[in-house]
């Protein structure tokens, strides 16, 4: 199963510039979680500061009890090896097989031998959808298929945590939806707990449990997809809906003169969002587990959610007819 990330009070500048101020948050365990925000806030740097290879100045990091800000790199080391990562372009190399490539943190990280080396990486290129292109180079492949080896190569360690960076990235539509499928399936599969940062709004609104936004050097929220879905605070409202008007501008934020004017502009205000409904797991994939243990958790937490929020985690738990997922 998935381990639970603690965040709290996480603070990190590069020289003068703040990037980000006591961000506090947490992921709980195989849930998937989406981090939005608008570009330049600071996500990638969220990620890296979460495995440990950026060191915030204020804050903790808790997994597994180890705390990957302030413990010692070895141990640090030996808890980055329950995480997998899939950067924006696929980071593989290019000179190698795709095979060679999705081997590679086996050969480099354990002993095992190369029967079984084979074995794990058939198995996972499977779970991608990547067999039969075992021998070609990363260069021979389109976007969408080095993403899933990149995703593949992410599995082959049995993560407990795995961390995406823009997967979409360059994909089209049909491939975005394919691939929004691939996560949720690979989620009821493996059960590890799962953040992505991503800009894309189908994505954001169909995959998560839980989504969180960056803006301004805060975290300015974070909750139940529900909880965002809803939300009425401006930042998020309108990154949800894509509009012009809104705090965002062009190079983040918008000076307080824009805002003025457009308050004056006799704006329609943003029409309440349907809700679409979270993704399920294929069929013949396992009922995803954290699914149950989210239910509970949310519908603890009901009292402390907005009216809207309320109404909709409530709305979505009567549809799906007393089971486990949230249509
Ligand atoms: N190693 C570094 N040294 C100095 N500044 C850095 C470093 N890494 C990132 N930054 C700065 O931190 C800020 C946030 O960068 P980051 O890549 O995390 O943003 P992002 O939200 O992921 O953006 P995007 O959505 O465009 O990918 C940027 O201003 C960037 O220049």
């Amino acid at each position: 199963m998935g381990i639970e990330v603690v965040v709290e009070g996480l603070t990190k500048s590069f020289g003068a510039q703040n990037i980000w101020q006591d961000v506090s948050l947490t992921l709980p365990a195989g849930e998937v979680s989406v981090l939005l925000g608008p570009s330049g806030t600071g996500k990638t740097v969220f990620l890296k500061s979460v495995i440990g290879l950026l060191k915030p100045e204020a804050g903790r990091v808790l997994i597994d009890g180890v705390d990957m800000v302030n413990s010692s790199e070895r141990q640090i080391y030996e808890i980055r090896k329950s995480f997998g990562l899939m950067f924006q372009d696929g980071a593989l190399f290019g000179s190698m097989s795709l095979f060679d490539n999705i081997a590679f943190p086996l050969r480099e990280h354990t002993r095992k031998k190369e029967t079984e080396i084979r074995r794990i990486v058939m198995e996972r290129m499977e779970m991608v959808g990547l067999v039969g292109a075992e021998g070609k180079l990363p260069g021979e492949i389109s976007g969408g298929m080095r993403k899933r080896a990149g995703l593949a190569r992410a599995l082959v360690l049995d993560p407990r945590i795995i961390l995406c960076d823009e997967p979409d990235s360059g994909l089209d539509p049909v491939r975005t939806a394919y691939l929004s499928q691939l996560l949720i399936d690979l989620n009821a599969q493996i059960d590890a707990t799962m953040l992505i940062v991503t800009h894309n709004l189908d994505i954001a609104a169909t995959v998560p449990d839980n989504m969180g936004m960056l803006f301004r050097r805060e975290l300015v929220a974070f909750g139940p997809r529900e909880a965002l879905l809803t939300s009425d605070e401006p930042v998020v409202a309108q990154f949800l809906s894509g509009r012009r008007d809104g705090p965002i501008g062009m190079s983040e934020e918008k000076d307080a003169a824009t805002l003025a004017r457009e308050r004056l502009g006799d704006r329609p205000p943003l029409p309440p969002r349907p809700l679409p409904p979270q993704l399920e797991p294929s069929p013949g994939m396992p009922e995803r587990r954290a699914a149950g243990r989210r239910r509970q958790r949310v519908l603890a937490l009901l009292d402390e959610l907005p009216e809207a929020a309320r109404t909709a985690v409530l709305k979505s738990y009567a549809q799906a007819g007393g089971g486990t997922a949230a249509r």
